[in-house]
């Protein structure tokens, strides 16, 4: 089925994944997103996601702080601002490192709707500080301050639940977001080689079927200048975990067509998510057979 941006009905649309090998240079990584979010708009995506770190992939500090200054934040947004309005198309960056203090930073996200204003913005709140062994140590909170609020926004074809990579790992924020009424749920991200080869796929579709929404997860893939290796594989996932889009270790456009509808049959024959409770560990110890029988 070919869902145009302008035939997209109130249940059925096309959504697209951009998946990119961000570097060094902001300018750079801006122009190469603007172009695969205009393929993404070419093949009549309606709703668009770029990955985590879309303007850049930097882990030294002092690089990181000179290349987010707010001039540069700002010339960004605007040309992503530009790009939505332009294509007419719902446009969410997975996210971008944005200053919100002298040596402080929030990694963001930004929806942007279709007549380019900002419709949404979440910064991520959990901070992947991890050894992964071999070498291999990263501590975003050094850089990035955790963000605080669960953020939930309106598409025309239902909400959306905002995320960014290693919240991935946590159920109750997503399980939150559904609550609140997410009918699909965002997971752009910068996935490790490592973790991603291990985790990513169960991690989303498990996320997918717990919530029974579908998940759309826009990934960075392979080396990149600050040699740093990531997974790729973005993933688009069905409320039942059937994945229905899958990119490679390359850049370039993951294409999924969304039928909430799916949501509704999902829900219909498991509707897990009213059967929820809320649980007090009691802690039971080993007692003589006759206690028990009092
Ligand atoms: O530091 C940057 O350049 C930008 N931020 C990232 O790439 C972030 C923090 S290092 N990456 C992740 O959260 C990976 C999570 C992950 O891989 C997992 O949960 O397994």
């Amino acid at each position: 089925m070919t869902a145009s941006p302008q035939a997209a009905s109130k249940s059925v649309f096309r959504a697209a994944l951009v998946q990119m090998c961000a570097g060094r240079d902001v300018a750079r990584n801006v122009a190469d997103a603007v172009a695969l979010i205009g393929e993404a708009a070419a093949q009549q995506a309606a709703y668009v996601q770029t990955p985590e770190c879309t303007t850049l992939m930097e882990v030294d500090t002092e690089r990181l702080m000179a290349e987010t200054k707010p001039e540069a934040g700002n010339a960004s947004l605007a040309a992503f601002s530009q790009a939505a309005a332009d294509k007419k198309i719902w446009l969410h960056i997975g996210s971008m490192a944005v200053k919100i203090g002298e040596r402080r930073l929030a990694n963001r996200s930004y929806l942007f709707a279709p007549n380019g204003d900002v419709s949404a913005r979440y910064d991520k709140i959990h901070m992947f500080d991890v050894d992964l062994g071999k070498g291999e140590v990263y501590s975003e909170s050094v850089n990035y301050q955790a963000g605080s609020n669960a953020v939930i926004s309106e598409l025309p074809w239902g909400r959306l639940g905002l995320t960014i990579c290693y919240d991935l790992r946590f159920p109750a924020l997503h399980r939150a977001l559904a609550k609140a009424g997410a009918s699909f749920i965002a997971g752009p991200a910068a996935f490790t080689r490592i973790t991603g080869e291990a985790h990513w796929h169960t991690l989303l579709r498990a996320r997918a079927i717990e919530t029974e929404t579908f998940i759309l997860a826009a990934a960075q893939g392979g080396r990149h200048e600050n040699g740093r290796e990531t997974f790729g594989h973005s993933l688009i996932i069905s409320p039942w975990g059937e994945i229905l889009g899958e990119g490679g270790t390359e850049p370039g456009v993951v294409i999924g067509d969304i039928d909430t509808q799916r949501i509704d049959e999902v829900r219909r024959k498991i509707p897990s998510l009213t059967h929820d409770r809320v649980f007090s560990v009691v802690e039971e110890r080993v007692s003589p057979l006759e206690t028990i029988r009092k």
